[in-house]
């Protein structure tokens, strides 16, 4: 198998006198979906944050290409998340003032592509993921299952090498959920983007190529020859 392109090694971190992880390690490899499986407060999310260089493990380190998460800048790590990496939440978390489509073509913008460009690039994506008729509608105006198929759109349209998406079905009906997942795993899988999926459901998880399993902050690999 290639080299791994993101490894977690023996993470630790603590909120206080909560234990978040205690010694969590795991490896991601180019273009596989990885889930992260286990019940609430396990320390999947704390484990996800670690990964994207969102939060400093108290030991432990994370390799992203080789690179050490801890030796970058503040401002190196968040150009690596602008980048590199994209983000699926449980509540797609988008720009209410903006439409759909200036959420999608946002990331783009970002990066100084022009509007014209973005937004072009933004509606492609929206199509791709069954949902160009919402284009022009605020994220207030469009259904859960709707939001988060722009969610998805907004986390690949930069093309990043790994998206992190933290109960990214959390909040929709089995049938929502489904093609959601048909749709994130599938359009990743197209543009070669390894997919970190923080899941407590089997269901979700069955969209994975491996699973890996975290109990009170100890990950534990199911598949021996991973
Ligand atoms: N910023 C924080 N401040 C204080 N405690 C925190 C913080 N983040 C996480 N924790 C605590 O660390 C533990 C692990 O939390 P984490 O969110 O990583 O678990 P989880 O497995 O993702 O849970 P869930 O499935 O409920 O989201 C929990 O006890 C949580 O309350």
């Amino acid at each position: 198998m290639n080299a791994p392109l993101l490894v977690a090694e023996d993470l630790h971190r603590s909120f206080g006198p909560t234990r978040a992880l205690a010694g969590a390690s795991l490896r991601v490899h180019p273009g596989e979906v990885l889930a992260v499986m286990g019940s609430s407060g396990s320390g999947k999310s704390t484990l996800l944050h670690c990964l994207a260089g969102i939060v400093r493990p108290d030991s432990g380190r994370v390799l992203y290409a080789g690179r050490d998460l801890a030796a970058s800048t503040d401002a190196e790590r968040s150009a690596l998340r602008r980048e590199e990496f994209g983000f699926v939440f449980q509540f797609g978390q988008l720009v209410p003032e903006l439409t759909c489509l200036e959420n999608v073509a946002l990331p783009l913008r970002l990066d100084r592509v022009g509007r014209r460009e973005a937004e072009r690039r933004a509606a492609e994506w929206l199509d791709r993921l069954e949902v160009a008729e919402v284009a022009g509608k605020r994220p207030g105006e469009v259904s859960g299952g709707q939001g988060q198929r722009v969610a998805v759109a907004r986390a690949l349209v930069t093309r990043p090498r790994v998206v992190f998406a933290d109960e990214p079905t959390g909040a929709l009906d089995s049938l929502n959920g489904e093609r959601v997942m048909r749709l994130l795993t599938g359009a990743a899988r197209e543009t070669g983007a390894a997919v970190v999926l923080v899941t407590h459901e089997a269901r979700v998880a069955a969209y994975s190529d491996r699973e890996v399993v975290v109990r009170d902050g100890r990950t534990r690999d199911l598949e021996v020859a991973a």
